[in-house]
């Protein structure tokens, strides 16, 4: 994987860059690269070794964009950022047509919560020849968190991330480019999203670089009781629990602080690797 090599540092933290409309907006219908760029330009002051776009909310029941809109959100944002900041972006898309857009204007992953399974999606991603990060998920977010059942959850979505990523190796897509993801989250009980992350040495032992997401996420508040906005705590542990046990990339909103725990990781990693 030449782009986390040769990048940026592991584990690595990802920030969320807000692009779909807050419902406070104009009218809702597109967002202001301004503020982006800014989130995104203190999220680089602050640290953080990438920053992750998004032109359609993925939450569960989230209403899917029209592609002609999902494009007028996303490019200009990233246009101002890979203009204006020196920091690798992902682009959060299943689209096909916007992955393409988003690599002809600079971004270096594609980060699609549906793995590529979009019609065209295989050959955009393989053409664009960048990092692309599989995710687990259950159902569609309409639904998914209706009932999720696993007979095994490590083991289903061990076995999913595998079957996906020897499907797109044999279309054409070399292995280095790709991440797993267990999907925190998409098509989980709080149960399940415990195993995976208890667990996660095991997916991180598979060999791809794996991206976990849980920043103030549901699995957070099931534990803390904390609402929404006050579940930073528990997220950088959450996050600072990943990367002890080798996650290559945690995608976090509290980027300063998060920051600050991967340097603790980084170091003691760093320090420990001496002779004891
Ligand atoms: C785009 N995207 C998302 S969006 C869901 C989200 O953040 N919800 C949420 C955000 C804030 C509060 C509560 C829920 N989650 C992942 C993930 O876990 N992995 C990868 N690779 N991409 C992802």
């Amino acid at each position: 994987m030449t782009i986390l090599s040769e990048k940026t540092p592991s584990p690595a933290v990802m920030g969320v860059i807000n692009a779909t409309p807050d419902s406070f907006s104009d009218g809702g219908r597109f967002i202001d690269p301004g503020n982006a760029l800014s989130q995104a330009r203190a999220m680089v002051e602050a640290g953080v070794d990438w920053v992750d776009i998004g032109g359609e909310s993925t939450r569960p029941g989230a209403t899917p964009v029209p592609l002609q809109e999902e494009l007028d959100r996303v490019c200009p944002v990233i246009e101002a950022i890979h203009r204006e900041l020196d920091v690798p972006i992902s682009l959060d898309t299943s689209a096909p047509e916007v992955m393409r857009e988003g690599a002809r204007l600079g971004i270096s992953m594609i980060n699609d919560v549906r793995s590529l399974e979009r019609e065209g999606a295989v050959a955009a991603a393989r053409d664009t020849g960048l990092a692309v990060c599989i995710m687990h998920r259950q159902g569609e977010p309409e639904t998914m968190q209706d009932r999720p059942e696993y007979s095994n959850v490590l083991e289903e979505v061990l076995g999913y991330l595998d079957r996906r990523a020897a499907q797109l190796q044999d279309a054409g897509i070399p292995g280095d480019r790709l991440l797993y993801d267990p999907g925190f989250g998409f098509g989980k009980t709080l149960e399940h999203n415990l195993v995976l992350l208890e667990n996660l040495e095991a997916i991180v032992a598979r060999g791809w670089p794996v991206l976990v997401g849980m920043s103030r996420k549901s699995m957070i508040g099931g534990v803390t009781g904390r609402p929404v906005e006050e579940r930073m705590a528990g997220s950088v542990a959450a996050a600072a629990m990943a990367m002890m046990k080798g996650a290559a990339i945690v995608r976090v909103h509290d980027v300063k602080e998060t920051v600050d725990a991967a340097r603790m990781v980084r170091a003691a990693r760093e320090q420990g690797s001496l002779r004891a």
